[in-house]
């Protein structure tokens, strides 16, 4: 690389953003015995999503939390669980389906018999995707499939079971979520049958942060002046020779090829201008996917009121079940007459994340996050509080002591959490949007086929798309990934 008097520094690759995708990307062009990139990210350290924040005296994580799909046996490892491993991330196994106390307006009630009929429900959606794929017909909404197996959730304490199914990973309705991509995002992440890892999670409790696991990892290879940090990207010009880049602080870089893992949000939302504008296959395909937003709502109480020592309380003379029961119940499904308000709790003050901590967390998303996002703190605040007071009736619930949570879709970064798929998105959009603009390239969680949204999706397409471009630098002679310029199945009225 060189420095010129007007401040441009030239490198065969600039990697833009600093997150999972970037690091991978970086390392490996490294292992490809290119060293001769940077990454330039605007934040103050690598990681991207992975964020943590202090709360209440523990390092929580506002973004990614889970490693989802571990490994069977020897078969295939979820990337990122193997990263944890080499870089001993404290995890726990966080059972999401086996033991989960449930609640409505009315307190504490016992529904689980829907619980369970939900994940059939979804079990049933997914066969009935695959089977569509099989016979190549349309893709068709998450809640068209629910209905053609015959899943209707006509009750709340049925639409919350299906919101834990199903938004709660997705961070978007049935209605907004294609069936045969949700249908994927399960298997390849889940179902060994379908390739996939496992179906546990493990949920990171490391007091260096989750993001840990990606920054120790890149000590491992990166240079300082492999990395300019602080650094915003204004302007991105591409062509077929090379790309330039202009910082906000008016800093110009040049690379012979670029890697742009910007989060679907930030390329939607023309927070990064183009130049020129991006051809109209790929800003079909940049609209056409959804940024959805997942949003972790925090709450420190003085003591623990909640879902397991109710539990004891209960069942105080049974010591034997109720340290079992102590043990094992850290989640909370909470049924609204609102699907989607404040549905998903989860205790952090529990034996096997931070017992003692008084910390508890909702989690809300989709257009309910957009919703709690332009309320103010005390206005959201006092929204689950009543939640809480409903649930716990019997309890006198004290005041939180401390209350947060992040604005992901505001933040102009990230625009959102994760991407999902809608049932209008083609698979050719996915070609579309992983397709390179000249020497401009692009990845991300957004453009994985199988792991959208998944951190692991992150790490495959950094991997894959930096071993493109190392390819391209090798044999001097790129050829444009599959793009496909118009993508068809409309039908004029006439022909009707
Ligand atoms: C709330 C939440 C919960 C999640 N839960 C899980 C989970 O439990 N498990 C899981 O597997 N995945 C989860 N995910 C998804 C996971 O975080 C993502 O898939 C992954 O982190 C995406 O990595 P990336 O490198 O593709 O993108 P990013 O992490 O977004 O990296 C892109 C980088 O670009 C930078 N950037 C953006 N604009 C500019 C600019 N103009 N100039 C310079 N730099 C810029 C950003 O700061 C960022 O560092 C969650 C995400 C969120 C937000």
């Amino acid at each position: 690389s060189s420095s010129s008097a007007a401040e441009t520094t030239h490198h065969k690759v600039l990697i833009l953003g600093g997150g999972v995708t970037g690091v991978i990307a970086a390392r490996t062009l490294h292992e490809a015995g290119i060293d001769d990139f940077t990454i330039v990210e605007a934040r103050e350290e690598l990681g991207g999503r992975m964020q943590t924040a202090s709360f209440a005296g523990k390092i929580i994580e506002q973004g990614p939390n889970w490693i989802q799909g571990t490994q069977t046996g020897d078969g295939p490892a979820n990337p990122i669980f193997v990263l944890a491993k080499k870089h001993s991330i404290k995890t726990q196994f966080n059972d999401w389906f086996g033991s989960v106390s449930t609640y409505d307006t009315s307190g504490h009630v016992d529904f689980l018999d829907d619980f369970n009929n939900s994940e059939d429900d979804f079990e049933n959606l997914t066969v009935l995707a695959g089977a569509r794929v099989n016979a190549s017909l349309v893709d068709i909404s998450g809640r068209t499939a629910y209905s053609l197996v015959g899943a209707k959730s006509q009750n709340p304490h049925a639409r919350a079971s299906e919101y834990y199914q199903f938004d709660w990973e997705y961070a978007q309705t049935p209605e907004q979520s294609s069936a045969i991509a949700s249908a994927w995002g399960n298997n390849f992440t889940y179902d060994t049958d379908q390739g996939g890892f496992s179906d546990d999670n493990q949920m990171s409790i490391d007091q260096r942060g989750f993001k840990a696991l990606i920054q120790l990892e890149a000590n491992e290879f990166l240079t300082s002046n492999q990395r300019m940090l602080n650094s915003t990207v204004k302007t991105i010009s591409h062509s077929s020779s090379g790309v330039t880049v202009t910082l906000t602080n008016g800093k110009q870089l040049t690379g012979g090829y670029a890697l742009c893992t910007f989060s679907l949000g930030v390329l939607q939302n023309d927070d990064v201008v183009f130049k020129p504008s991006l051809p109209s296959f790929k800003q079909e395909a940049i609209q056409s996917m959804v940024m959805a937003t997942y949003t972790k709502i925090f709450l420190h109480f003085p003591r623990k009121f909640w879902f397991d020592t109710e539990v004891l309380s209960i069942f105080g003379e049974c010591l034997l079940l109720s340290l079992t029961l102590f043990f094992f119940v850290p989640m909370a499904l909470y049924a609204d007459l609102e699907r989607g308000r404040y549905p998903v709790w989860q205790s952090l003050d529990h034996v096997n994340f931070f017992p003692g901590s008084g910390i508890v967390f909702v989690t809300v998303t989709g257009d309910y996050s957009v919703r709690v996002e332009a309320l103010s703190d005390s206005e959201v605040k006092k929204e689950v509080m009543q939640v809480v007071r409903s649930m716990f009736r019997n309890v006198t619930v004290p005041e939180p002591l401390d209350f947060f949570f992040p604005r992901w879709h505001t933040n102009p970064l990230f625009r959102g959490s994760y991407s999902n798929w809608p049932p209008s998105f083609a698979s050719r959009h996915l070609d579309n949007l992983r397709a390179n603009v000249g020497r401009l390239f692009f990845a991300g969680e957004a453009t994985s086929r199988k792991y959208f949204g998944f951190l692991h999706g992150a790490y495959f397409e950094g991997l894959d798309m930096a071993t493109t471009i190392a390819n391209c630098i090798a044999t001097s002679n790129c050829t444009d990934l599959e793009r496909f310029t118009q993508i068809t199945n409309a039908s004029p009225y006439e022909n009707n």
